[in-house]
């Protein structure tokens, strides 16, 4: 199946994940967006997806099956929350600390189109490194065994056409931004460097509301300048190339800011971009032969750039058990302080409101075929590629043993003749040897 039909399967089902530092706010803004979803048949049910696609998969061979994180790691990922809940009794019942992985599924309406949405929301990090290095193994082992059963899948004869698509979207990593330096911490730095190679990621800075806006600005800058040094790729909104096809179409010219800027490590988006828009390798040609250049018209490609300016993306989740409501009476989701109503989909107050369309609209689908046509042909590459290796080192290693065992077997046949006082003929010799030789692939 070609990959634009493999992608058509994949269209209604949205999967997210929020990761970070304990207590920055993943499960409080799960319930947030939860509280402007359009629930499509009632409530939707705690279902463990991945295990789920497990067992539609039926009748593989456990060869091929893949194994689920959870049953290796104890309290981890793609396991049920503390027993009962059900996806809304997650999103709306007392807020707890995560100590276990929670699927909470909804099937929703977002601008008439019918989404299966996965919110995973995962344990926050603590503890030392090597309990944060542990977890962050635990998230990455989820990760990659949602592209296992996608293999699985793609690797039998008669797919199921009803299979789910499990790979998880996007990564919204909450950073914190309580230390006393602007940027990303050293642990969040690792873990964003791990979690860059398998998922889109996406960088939140939650409880907006405790940020005044030069706080705010100085954040977002210093965050980007620390993923910039250390090499971390957040998803692209607006990608260097369609920024310089934004800047070509305002009729402006690049200053050398810009031009450094758009030079910078090409991302996952990039390469999908350059490869729809038909776009070669020499940027000469680049320039001139742009068939595609209409496809991109001017309002996205300028709210691609809005977005591109927000990230990181301020979030402020609604206050828990407290009906809060705006100048005009009217019930918001937001925070209230002695000063005034803060409502946490106004533009004016954070970018969830931004966020949470680019998530459900207009960057959905973006996200999906970069997971599909990056993230997981990398990682498919990577595992057949060491798959490869595997079986060639332990087929050298048979030949070896098969080497050693036929020498020593010539040894005792050559004491067994001298014993009974006989001689080793050439033909014997070599007929020995051959009957003990593997007979290699290059061979056949
Ligand atoms: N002021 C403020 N408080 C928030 C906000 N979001 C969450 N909180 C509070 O932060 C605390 C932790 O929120 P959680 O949503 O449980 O945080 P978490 O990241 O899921 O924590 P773990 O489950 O430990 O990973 C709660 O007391 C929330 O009420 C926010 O936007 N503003």
């Amino acid at each position: 199946m070609s990959y634009s039909m493999r992608r058509k399967n994949l269209v209604s089902e949205l999967n997210l994940m929020v990761a970070g530092y304990s207590g920055l706010g993943k499960t409080s803004f799960i319930r947030t967006l939860f509280g402007t979803l359009k629930l499509r048949s009632g409530p939707g049910s705690l279902k463990n997806k991945a295990s789920a696609a497990q067992m539609a998969s039926g009748t593989s061979t456990p060869t091929t099956e893949p194994t689920s994180p959870s049953a290796t790691t104890s309290g981890g990922l793609g396991t049920k929350a503390n027993g009962t809940k059900d996806s809304v009794g997650y999103a709306t019942g007392e807020l707890e600390r995560t100590l276990n992985s929670f699927e909470a599924l909804f099937e929703i309406e977002e601008s008439a189109e019918k989404i299966n949405l996965t919110l995973v929301d995962t344990p926050g990090f603590l503890g030392s490194d090597e309990v944060v290095d542990a977890h962050c193994d635990e998230i990455i082992a989820y990760l990659e065994y949602q592209f296992d059963l996608t293999l699985a899948e793609e690797r039998k004869v008669r797919r199921n056409p009803k299979a789910t698509d499990n790979q998880i979207h996007a990564c919204l990593y909450f950073i914190d931004h309580s230390s006393t330096r602007p940027g990303l911490s050293a642990a969040d730095i690792r873990i964003l460097q791990r979690l860059g190679t398998r998922v889109n990621l996406i960088p939140v800075l939650s409880r907006a509301d405790t940020l005044t806006r030069a706080q705010t600005k100085k954040l977002k800058q210093a965050i980007l300048k620390d993923a910039a040094l250390h090499q971390i790729q957040f998803f692209q909104f607006l990608s260097p190339k369609l920024a310089k096809k934004l800047l070509q179409q305002q009729g402006g010219t690049e200053d050398h800011e810009q031009k450094k800027k758009r030079n910078s490590r090409p991302g996952p988006g990039d390469d999908e971009e350059a490869e729809e828009n038909g776009e070669g390798e020499e940027e000469e040609e680049e320039d001139d032969e742009d068939e595609d250049e209409d496809e991109w018209d001017p309002e996205t490609l300028e709210e691609k750039a809005h977005l591109q300016s927000l990230a990181p993306f301020t979030v402020i989740a609604k206050e828990e058990d407290v009906e809060i409501k705006d100048k005009q009476g009217k019930p918001v989701q937001g925070r209230e302080f002695p000063w005034g109503v803060l409502n946490c989909f106004d533009s004016d107050h954070c970018d969830l409101s931004s966020l949470r369309s680019a998530l459900l609209s207009s960057h959905r689908q973006e996200l999906k075929e970069i997971t599909f046509g990056y993230f997981y042909e990398k990682y498919r590459t990577e595992k057949l590629l060491a798959r490869t290796k595997s079986q060639h080192l332990q087929f050298q290693q048979q030949q070896l043993q098969s080497a050693g065992s036929t020498a020593s077997l010539n040894n005792n046949n050559k004491t067994a003749l001298l014993k009974n006082g006989g001689t080793l003929t050439p033909k014997e010799s070599m007929l020995s040897v051959g009957s003990g030789s593997i007979v290699g692939p290059w061979e056949e």
